[in-house]
């Protein structure tokens, strides 16, 4: 199986290193253009990939055809290309580019995957919302989903929720960074150097998702559990309130949506 990228940006790049650490596709089978020469000449020096010289290349010589570009680039890339595609699978991961406009964009009998990766796919525990078009069927559907499981949990979702689930899924790893970032920082405030405070929230972080992924209570009655009475953590809980922190929860995610 040959996997080709166009655009070789942050969110390629994850892909790709998560790949290779899967240990199930080989960088000599995966096969990469950009239009910026620094983006992905060195990079595929580095993980040995094949570096072409176009994105025709590119699709010439691969069966899955990764978009990784930005969505103002689309139909400049796909008008060059929509013949090319004939037996290939095209996986868009651009953001808010519908089904739909990319049938309208290449051909309506091209088999097509969209989703929406998290860059958390770098170190294979990735989550993928994604859809695809009645013209992915069968094993060519089976062997698409089991290829892109080697990143993480693939989660299938309707096109009219997928923008949702898209920021559920590839906006909220900055959102968890920024709240260790945001941590980290006032437990320097009070002395613990930044790198033991990031083992500390970054195992406490990850302890409490598994907990919650594994629990059959829900998230409120496990905050509870944590919240002894008259302790420390209801109080926090109650600063968080007080400071609006579920407000500007609300207010972020809106943004995404591009609503305010
Ligand atoms: N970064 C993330 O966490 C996620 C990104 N996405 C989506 O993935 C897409 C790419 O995102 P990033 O990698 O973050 O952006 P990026 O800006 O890092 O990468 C875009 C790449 O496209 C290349 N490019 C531009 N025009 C091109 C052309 N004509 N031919 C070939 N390559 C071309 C650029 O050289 C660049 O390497 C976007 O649509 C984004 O919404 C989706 C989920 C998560
Ligand atoms: O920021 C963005 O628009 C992309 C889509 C999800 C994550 N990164």
């Amino acid at each position: 199986m040959k996997i080709g990228f166009i655009g070789v940006g942050s969110m390629a790049k994850a892909m790709i290193r998560g790949f290779i650490k899967s240990n199930q596709v080989k960088p000599r089978d995966i096969f990469v253009h950009s239009k910026h020469a620094e983006n992905y000449k060195n990079f595929s020096k580095d993980y040995d990939l094949n570096a072409m010289d176009s994105n025709e290349e590119v699709i010439d010589s691969s069966d899955y055809i990764i978009l990784a570009i930005n969505p103002d680039d689309v139909i400049d890339v796909l008008k060059n290309v929509r013949d090319l595609l004939d037996n290939k699978v095209l996986i868009s991961i651009v953001w808010d580019y519908d089904l739909q406009r990319l049938e309208e964009l290449t051909n309506y009998d091209l088999p097509i995957m969209r989703m929406v990766p998290n860059v958390n796919v770098e170190e294979n525990s990735g989550s993928i919302a994604y859809n695809y078009n009645n013209n992915l069927q069968d094993n060519q559907l089976s062997s698409t989903i089991n290829t892109f499981k080697l990143l993480g949990k693939m989660i299938k979702v309707s096109e009219d929720k997928i923008n949702i689930a898209g920021s559920l899924v590839g906006c909220t790893p900055a959102y968890a960074y920024l709240f260790v970032e945001a941590f980290s920082q006032i437990a320097v405030k009070y002395g613990i150097n930044k790198k033991d405070a990031n083992v500390m929230l970054t195992q406490a972080v990850k302890g409490s998702m598994e907990t919650i992924s594994k629990s059959s209570l829900s998230t409120s009655d496990l905050i509870d559990n944590v919240c002894s009475p008259g302790g420390s953590t209801v109080k926090g809980l109650l600063a968080l309130k007080e400071n609006g922190f579920e407000n500007a929860i609300m207010k972020c995610f809106d943004a995404t949506q591009g609503r305010h």
